[in-house]
């Protein structure tokens, strides 16, 4: 008679592999970015994630830099910290909306993306948004893309049936 016995199935620890983030940072409003920074980097540790900073010098250039890191080294996720604050022109725009598709196109390719460019109005919105003790936007982009990336590493293990090792003479559930 088959066994009814159930098998609790362990997580191998050597499949429990630590989470590489890039934040790539775009200085253009530093002290807008730093308060970013200053969450993000309490949420990567709330969550053992390991975090390299890189800077870029506008929100333009964030995607970009995602695009290079993503084709020639081994990150699983980025998290993006920008401000863009409107001014005279439609340059405001340009930022903004080439700076967030091209993030997007990125994360349809696979890339898991965390988006914290702010765009706003004024400073004051940006302070804000940017405040770890207010909305913590740079914290919240660093939640998103550690989701983005616990579902690609699930679907993926899955693939591959790795990830769990059933007890010594169990069979495999
Ligand atoms: N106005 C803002 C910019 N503008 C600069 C662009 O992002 C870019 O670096 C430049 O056009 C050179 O390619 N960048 C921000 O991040 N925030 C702004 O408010
Ligand atoms: C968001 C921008 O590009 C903006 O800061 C540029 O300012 P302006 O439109 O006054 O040239």
């Amino acid at each position: 008679m088959a066994s009814t016995e159930t098998h609790h199935i362990l997580p191998d620890p050597e499949f429990i592999r630590p989470v590489k983030l890039l934040v790539v940072v775009a200085p253009y409003y530093k002290d807008v970015t730093d308060l970013m920074l200053a969450g993000a980097r309490a949420k990567a540790a709330a969550c053992r994630a390991d975090l390299e900073v890189i800077e870029v010098p506008g929100a333009l250039e964030i995607p970009p830099a995602v695009a290079i890191a993503e084709a020639l080294s081994n990150f699983d996720g980025y998290v993006a910290l920008g401000c863009v604050i409107r001014g005279e022109t439609t340059h405001y725009d340009t930022v903004c909306n080439d700076s967030s598709h091209g993030l997007m196109l990125l994360g349809l390719q696979g890339a898991c993306i965390g988006n914290a460019i702010l765009t706003v109005e004024n400073m004051a919105q940006a302070v804000v948004r940017a405040d770890p003790a207010g909305q913590d936007k740079g914290g919240a982009a660093v939640a998103a893309a550690l989701h983005l990336i616990a579902l690609s590493r699930r679907w993926a293990d899955a693939r591959k049936g790795i990830g769990f090792r059933a007890p010594e003479g169990a069979s495999r559930a």
